[in-house]
């Protein structure tokens, strides 16, 4: 299990990325899901040991990942946002070559661990070729399959499914769910779907801070009777309603709003996503900040 408790880290340039944030997370995928800058990359970091927080305890499965980061690092499996790779070294000898880094050294069961993970990843057919001519969605696989060398019992995967195209992120889905099965997969996103799709489990990143942690369904079954959408550009937002989102559907404006009783005729009840109670926190954080300003 991954406790952590009132971490915070700012920057030398005095950017306050993690403020007292506290999560606990347990087995299987768990989804880190917050806009662009509020610290996502920055908590990650933080558990991979790469960057040590200024304050705060973590602590993974009895491991105090401040005090002893190599034992921690022993049962870690990272992918960063972006990752480089050797540009002449085939998938195969690179593998070879992060799984001895991983210290892996009795070469059969190396050779065996490789050759599963290539077969899990679907890029058995593939490890000869050098990863540079990767595609996107098989550079992620490689990733993870990297990731997974010395089979750790945390896996951190920064935004992997990033850039991928719709084929690509289902085949990335399904690896994701078949390996979270016995380990802890902590994976960050700001892509809502992915997280709601794959997460049992969610957190709410915002401003350096989680602002709502739970059950993903759980989370949104409140919101059941209190979705609306209308369609057209003339509709306006209620006064008893809250904007959660205005978009289009084959060009026709949509908006999307959260109001316990029906905000007006225009209006249809609809099913409550994850995205709403995304944009629902996204809303009541923003409106909390112009008061506190206020005052
Ligand atoms: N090394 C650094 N030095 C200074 N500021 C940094 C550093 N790394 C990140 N930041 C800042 O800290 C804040 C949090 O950044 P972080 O990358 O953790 O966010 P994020 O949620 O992962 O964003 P994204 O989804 O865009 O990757 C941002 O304001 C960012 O500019």
């Amino acid at each position: 299990m991954l406790q952590i408790q009132q971490l915070s880290k700012t920057y030398a340039d005095g950017t306050q990325a993690l403020r007292q944030l506290t999560l606990t997370a347990d087995r299987g995928l768990f989804g880190l899901l917050g806009p662009n800058g509020v610290g996502k990359s920055s908590l990650l970091r933080t558990i991979a040991t790469l960057q040590s927080a200024d304050s705060g305890t973590l602590l993974f499965d009895g491991i105090d990942v401040q005090q002893e980061p190599e034992r921690l690092r022993r049962q870690l499996g990272y992918l960063p946002q972006e990752f480089g790779v050797y540009p002449h070294l085939s998938c195969q000898a690179l593998l070879e070559h992060i799984a001895v880094l991983k210290g892996l050294h009795q070469a059969t069961a190396r050779r065996e661990q490789i050759a599963q993970l290539l077969a899990l990843t679907n890029l058995s057919a593939v490890a000869g070729k050098t990863v540079a001519q990767f595609s996107g969605g098989m550079r992620q696989r490689f990733g993870i399959a990297q990731a997974l060398l010395g089979d750790p019992k945390l896996l951190i995967l920064d935004e992997p499914s990033a850039g991928l195209d719709p084929q690509e992120r289902a085949q990335l889905h399904n690896v994701l769910c078949e390996i979270s099965r016995d380990r802890l997969v902590l994976l960050s996103s700001h892509i809502v779907d992915d997280i709601e799709q794959l997460c049992p489990n969610v957190a709410i990143l915002l401003q350096g801070q989680i602002v709502l942690q739970g059950d993903t369904q759980d989370l949104i079954t409140p919101l059941t009777g209190q979705i609306w959408q209308a369609y057209g550009a003339s509709v306006a937002v209620p006064p008893q309603a809250q904007l959660l989102q205005r978009s289009y559907q084959r060009g026709i404006p949509l908006l999307r709003v959260f109001a316990p009783q029906s905000p007006g005729p225009d209006f249809q009840p609809v099913a409550a996503t994850l995205q709403d109670r995304y944009f629902l926190a996204l809303a009541q954080a923003h409106a909390l900040a112009q008061m506190e300003r206020a005052l």
